[in-house]
């Protein structure tokens, strides 16, 4: 019986695709980090394609940008939506981070909690891996910890200047990219879809 159970667990689940699983992003920023924290563990393709920036829980968002990027290329495709969400701000601005952004910049992200103590918050990344236009998209969440800070360091990846990880003196923008992809999460998001891959294994037939 108990030879059973650990064949079963290490048994993996073959799924078979069409198409290998396209990477879909408008950001080459995000796409160097999934490739440097993924190496060759999951063979993926990537695209870069601006899907529409959609507006609700980051969960539901990241699954519909599944959807809407699996009809488009027709085939498996694994997209992710990042979100800075602030304590004192019920986790806003969230999803909307990137608008934030460009209309304030990194001062002006800062500056949001001025009026606040609490000056905590979490950067949240979410996969979600959807075999094809008509199949439920899978979610993988990674989340860290941090607080917001004037900024400092490099500004060519989005928020990282203002974000300073706990434990950390340095924000993502400071630390040296192997640092913060140790950490991220992205990195933590990427550990949980590279299980996935590791239990269901996908097999390309045309
Ligand atoms: O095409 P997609 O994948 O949607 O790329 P995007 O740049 O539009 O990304 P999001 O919709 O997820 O918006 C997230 C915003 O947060 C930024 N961002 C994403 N990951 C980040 C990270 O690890 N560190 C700092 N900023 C990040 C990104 O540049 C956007 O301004
Ligand atoms: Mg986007």
């Amino acid at each position: 019986m108990q030879k059973i159970c650990v064949a079963m667990a290490l048994a993996k689940v073959e799924m078979v695709l069409t198409k290998p699983v396209t990477f879909v992003t408008g950001n080459s920023k995000k796409l160097e980090e999934v490739k440097m924290i993924l190496g060759h563990a999951i063979p993926f393709q990537s695209l870069k394609l601006d899907l529409p920036e959609l507006q609700g829980e980051p969960e539901d968002i990241s699954k519909e940008k599944a959807r809407l990027a699996a009809k488009k290329i027709c085939g498996p495709v694994l997209v992710e939506d990042t979100c800075l969400c602030y304590n004192a701000l019920q986790g806003l601005p969230g999803p909307y981070v990137k608008w934030f952004l460009q209309k304030i910049g990194h001062e002006g992200l800062n500056n949001l909690l001025a009026a606040y103590e609490d000056k905590t918050a979490y950067a949240l990344c979410v996969f979600s891996l959807a075999l094809g236009p008509d199949s439920d998209p899978i979610s993988f969440i990674g989340r860290t910890e941090g607080r917001i800070v004037p900024p400092r360091g490099t500004r060519d990846f989005g928020w990282d200047a203002v974000f300073e990880p706990e434990g950390y003196d340095q924000t993502f923008a400071e630390m040296p990219k192997e640092e913060k992809n140790k950490i991220s999460h992205r990195r933590r998001a990427l550990d949980k879809v590279k299980a996935h891959f590791y239990t269901n294994e996908y097999v390309v037939q045309n």
